[in-house]
């Protein structure tokens, strides 16, 4: 079967202001989002070096010894610290044998109530945080300019999602998976769809992404200097009546050195009701209507034992 190609959208024009680019890109994200899920974006404004950065202060947090980073251990609202096989992706419906994740990750947060205080963050690494928010900043600010996209590409005005989004629920995660021989439905994340509006994954000189088609078939994400890799989260899924897919991925660490992804997620308002939009409420609802804030507590329990275990929903 032949790889899919996965569309490369050049969001230099619109982000420009050129005239008619709005529409012109808008277009090729729908049929982006009905068709595949997944997309790659170019000229998207994040400079190269500062995702250079941010992957140096991900493997740089990784490198501490165990004893610093469950200093900085994940509170049951998911920041912090999940070690080794500390997740396990049981919200997923395409994974039912569930085993923990080989990886362990550094989860960031930063609006409104859920930003949590100082410390959330590492007290052993000078600069690490600075950084980290330099990076969030900048993906704040891409994913912001990108919201006109999405409502265009949904025949919306271009302002739609701008006061459902303007308290969102972002997160940055800071992954790091070691070399591994995986077993049996073992993984580096297990497959899964993300909870997000949409996800900013930025492009990795390690391999390992693979994304399931609507076929069912497995193939790998290509490479391509300088981007980002866009999907579709539930979030939308939901909001579109599963128009827009949220297509399944996963990820391995066959390279036999470290792999790292940096992967920032986006969610509306918290208290952002996700029921149809306009247009896309021809069909009865496919999900029940539920707040970003209820729809990510239910997330959060589903995948992470220390939220589990605190039995915080
Ligand atoms: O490691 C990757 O490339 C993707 C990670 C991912 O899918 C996630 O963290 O949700
Ligand atoms: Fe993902």
């Amino acid at each position: 079967m032949a790889a899919p190609a996965i569309p490369v959208l050049d969001l230099g024009p619109y982000l420009a202001h050129e005239p008619g680019a709005l529409q012109a890109t808008a277009a090729e994200l729908r049929h982006v989002c009905e068709t595949i899920g997944f997309l790659t974006i170019v000229n998207h404004g994040v400079p190269a070096a500062l995702v250079e950065e941010a992957f140096a202060a991900c493997a740089r947090f990784h490198a501490q010894p165990l004893d610093a980073k469950l200093a900085v251990k994940a509170n049951p609202q998911l920041q912090g610290y999940v070690p080794l096989r500390g997740s396990t992706t049981r919200h997923s419906r395409i994974n039912p044998d569930n085993k923990p994740n080989e990886n362990e990750a550094f989860f960031m947060k930063r609006t409104g109530a859920d930003a949590g205080g100082p410390e959330c963050w590492p007290a052993g690494l000078p600069g690490f945080r600075e950084v980290a928010l330099r990076y969030y900043d900048a993906l704040d600010a891409l994913a912001q300019a990108m919201l006109p996209l999405y409502a265009a590409a949904l025949g919306l005005p271009a302002g739609h999602f701008a006061p459902l989004c303007d308290r969102p629920l972002t997160n940055l995660r800071f992954t790091h998976y070691p070399p591994c021989s995986y077993g049996a439905n073992e993984f580096g994340i297990a497959p899964h769809s993300d909870s997000s509006f949409f996800t900013l994954l930025a492009q990795n000189k390690v391999p390992g992404l693979q994304l399931r088609t609507t076929d069912g078939a497995w193939f790998d994400v290509p490479v391509i200097p300088d981007s980002f890799v866009v999907n579709t989260g539930d979030v939308l899924h939901r909001w579109t009546n599963g128009r827009f897919l949220s297509t399944p991925h996963r990820a391995f660490n066959t390279s036999g050195g470290p792999r790292y992804a940096i992967p920032y997620f986006f969610h509306p308002n918290p208290d952002t009701l996700i029921d149809l939009l306009p247009g896309c409420d021809a069909e009865p609802p496919r999900f029940p209507a539920m707040t970003t804030g209820a729809y990510m507590a239910w997330f959060r329990n589903q995948n992470y034992d220390h939220v589990r275990k605190a039995g915080a929903a």
